[in-house]
């Protein structure tokens, strides 16, 4: 039996990875309606403690078109037939160094290409050689989870499936890292040397002549004599399969334009609409990827790996501004994402962590997942700080897998993907005191009569089209807000009129003044209406305390009908209050009976406060990094007989999936080790796999081989690689 055969029976999968897909141009939104069938796959429930309150990316595995899938289907330990592979590192402009290595090599053409334990067949490259398809594909891979990047993705269609496929197969990437060479090389001569096969070395410091030599690395040797000038005497050797410039990534979009159309409520101007509610999306920054690197320094030929963690991805906070008064910032600003983790460098340096993004709200906001209308947060106080989406963990290095019997590992992490959530704003005035009534009742005017406020008043229905808000001091520490809503109609909890748009801030006040038109035909009837309707609105406004003003009785009219309204609600108990709100006559009566029942009621408040105890305002985020430590062997699978897929779901295993850099040779390995481990193989062969049938895992798609199963248990946990290693999440 061939080496690669042998090898391959370690494992019962043949993989393709979805993540490559994700990168291909077919796999746009124009092609997946067009000539391949899809297959359906349903989405498979998760589990999320946050009560479905935070979403996590999660890719389309299987509505890529099947040309693209990529399949390796074989994995010798070792290729004999492949030689030696040379590279040749040039140093400045004369002096040369080669360096040889075993092992992996790759064609720049097509052909087959061998990475560790894989050997993958890359056809038909075409134009797209060497270098040129390296940077391509960089640049795509910069692109990596942009949105926005997503139609010009459409148009070079042809290109991007050379990219997808390059990506699975190189060993390291050229552009990226060879950016983060010449940043070395600009101060430090030649700290790092970056192993790209597809770089000719034009106008730069390193050149290789050849393929890299991923699985022999131990033997490595960089000797230094020629580098005189090098200060420190001291050289990385890096592997960056995935270097993506952070720089450009952090922050670009933020507070970007909303280019979503806002969807058109009727005869609601987008003023008024955004004044109270706004849906805002924010992500967490994801964490910066490890890297393979080991070092070299003169006199230590074995310097061993020296690959530094990524930094942690930011957070995204939310704060209470409490000079904030309404929720109209946000319709610019619609998009909160924070700063991506720097990916880890040689020399054990760690990448810097992202920038935090703070979310910054009125007093009175309530957050809430626009997913499943789930009630997050309850922010009333200005500087109230909530931590909401935490950033993602960075990949460890391959410092981190370094282990007394694998003292070369070449294996890193990436970086942990920071979450993302799409959050419904909606404002609640933190008014003590609110003012309702029909339009045109003289609400305003006792607001402005009552208060230093100068909300706009005039003779005619809905003058007031925003809640304004007054501070009425009755006494040197006696204060209250008092709220001066829109007027209401008839039909208002059914949207007639305005008032209904801000009935929701009435339910926040803790006492109401409803007031009546003395001058209208027939008062009592009115105030009948517009208690109705806040009835009808919402039973808990009709029981909070009220008090009922008659206005206007500077008028003769409604001095005329006082007595009855008067007699009216006496009958029903209520004690109306007659007022002249332009002549401010009667008003601070109306001020003292209004304070004296909000102290009630905040006394009953206060006692019932005791019973709710302090609330924690980071609970979405522990809830996030609970579902983060979730053990990989706790999951569920799930059986779609139509498409001959097994959906595997568990928190633990598909964070181990995403966090897994598949270009780097032990990693397969390692996931190898994985399923074997938690136990996914063993459940899947209990519940009938059959050849051929397709397993997903978070981003990875595999296909089911039933050969090598007979013994795969033995050999896989039996394996001398020490390099498996399990991870430490927290
Ligand atoms: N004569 C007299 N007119 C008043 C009195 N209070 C208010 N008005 C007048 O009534 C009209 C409406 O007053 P506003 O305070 O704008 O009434 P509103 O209830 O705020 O009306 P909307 O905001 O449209 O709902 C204005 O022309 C005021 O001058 C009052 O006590 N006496
Ligand atoms: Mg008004």
């Amino acid at each position: 039996m061939a080496p690669a055969v042998a090898a391959a029976a370690a494992f019962p999968f043949r993989l393709f990875s979805a993540e490559a897909r994700r990168n291909t141009k077919n796999s746009s939104r124009s092609k997946r309606n067009t000539s391949k069938p899809i297959k359906p796959s349903p989405p498979p429930p998760r589990s999320s403690s946050s009560g479905g309150a935070t979403t996590f990316t999660r890719l389309p595995l299987r509505d890529a078109p099947a040309s693209l899938e990529v399949t390796l289907d074989r994995f010798p330990t070792a290729n004999p037939e492949m030689g030696s592979p040379s590279f040749t590192r040039r140093n400045g402009v004369e002096e040369e160094e080669e360096v040889e290595f075993g092992g992996l090599r790759d064609s720049p053409v097509g052909g087959d290409l061998s990475i560790g334990q894989f050997d993958a067949r890359v056809s038909n490259l075409g134009g797209m050689k060497g270098r040129g398809a390296s940077r391509q594909m960089v640049e795509h891979l910069e692109d990596d989870d942009d949105e926005e990047e997503e139609e010009e993705e459409e148009e070079e269609e042809e290109e991007e499936q050379v990219v997808s496929r390059l990506e699975i197969f190189e060993g390291s990437k050229g552009r990226e890292a060879r950016e983060f060479l010449s940043v070395e090389d600009d101060d430090n001569d030649d700290d790092v040397i970056v192993f790209d096969p597809e770089y000719d070395g034009d106008g730069e410091e390193f050149e290789f002549s050849d393929g890299i030599a991923v699985s022999d690395l131990e033997e490595l040797h960089l000797d230094d004599d020629d580098d005189d000038d090098d200060e420190d005497n001291e050289e990385d050797v890096l592997f960056h399969p995935n270097h993506s410039s952070s720089d450009e990534e952090k922050n670009d979009d933020f507070f970007e334009e909303e280019e979503e159309s806002d969807a058109k409520e009727k005869g609601v101007p987008a003023v008024m609409r955004c004044f109270d509610t706004a849906k805002i999306y924010a992500k967490a920054g994801d964490g910066g990827n490890g890297v393979v690197a080991f070092r070299r320094e003169k006199y230590v030929p074995l310097g061993g790996p020296s690959g530094g963690d990524g930094g942690r991805g930011g957070n995204v906070f939310v704060e209470v501004d409490g000079d904030m008064n309404s929720l109209l910032p946000f319709r610019k600003s619609v998009h909160f994402r924070a700063g991506r983790g720097a990916h880890g460098m040689g020399r054990q340096q760690a990448g810097a962590r992202g920038d935090d993004v703070v979310v910054k709200v009125p007093p009175g906001t309530v957050v809430r997942s626009s997913a499943g209308d789930v009630e997050l947060l309850e922010l009333m106080k200005p500087g109230q700080r909530a931590l909401l989406l935490p950033g993602g963990r960075g990949g460890r290095g391959n410092a981190a897998f370094k282990s007394g019997t694998n003292k070369a590992p070449r294996i890193a992490e990436k970086g942990e993907k920071g979450p993302e959530i799409w959050l419904d704003l909606e404002l609640k005035l933190v008014a003590d005191v609110g003012i309702v009534g029909a339009p045109n009742a003289g609400k305003s005017t006792l607001l402005s009569a009552i208060s230093a406020a100068k909300p706009t008043i005039a003779n005619y229905p809905f003058t007031t089209l925003l809640p304004n808000l007054g501070v009425v001091s009755l006494d040197f520490d006696a204060t209250m807000v008092v709220a001066d809503l829109p007027g209401l109609l008839e039909g208002a909890h059914r949207g007639y009129g305005l008032g209904h748009e801000f009935l929701r801030h009435s339910e926040r006040c803790s006492v109401l003044i409803h007031v009546v038109d003395g001058s209208g035909e027939q008062p009592e009837y009115e105030f009948e209406a517009v208690r109705l309707e806040l009835e009808l609105f919402s039973p808990s406004l009709v029981d909070k305390p009220y008090i009922v003003v008659y206005n206007k009785m500077d008028l003769p009219e409604a001095s005329e009908r006082w007595n009855k309204f008067e007699k009216k609600l006496h009958a029903e108990g209520i004690e109306p209050y007659c007022i002249s709100a332009m002549n401010r006559q009667g008003t601070q009566d109306v001020v003292h009976a209004a304070y004296k029942v909000l102290q009630k009621e905040k006394q009953k408040m206060k006692d019932n406060e005791e019973w709710i105890g302090p609330e924690n305002l980071n609970h979405v985020a522990d809830a996030i990094k609970r579902e983060r430590k979730a053990p990989m062997n706790e999951f569920e699978i799930f059986h779609d007989k139509g498409t001959k897929t097994w959906n595997v779901v568990g928190a633990g295993i598909e964070r181990f999936v995403q966090m897994t850099n598949w270009q780097y040779s032990e990693s397969l390995k390692r996931f190898q080790h994985a399923l074997e481990a938690c136990g996914v193989n063993k459940t899947l062969i209990k519940r009938g796999v059959k050849e051929g049938d397709t397993v997903v895992v978070g981003e990875m798609e595999m296909v089911w081989t039933d050969e090598p199963n007979k013994n795969s248990s033995s050999k896989t946990m039996n394996s001398k690689d020490d390099s498996v290693r399990w991870p430490e999440f927290g």
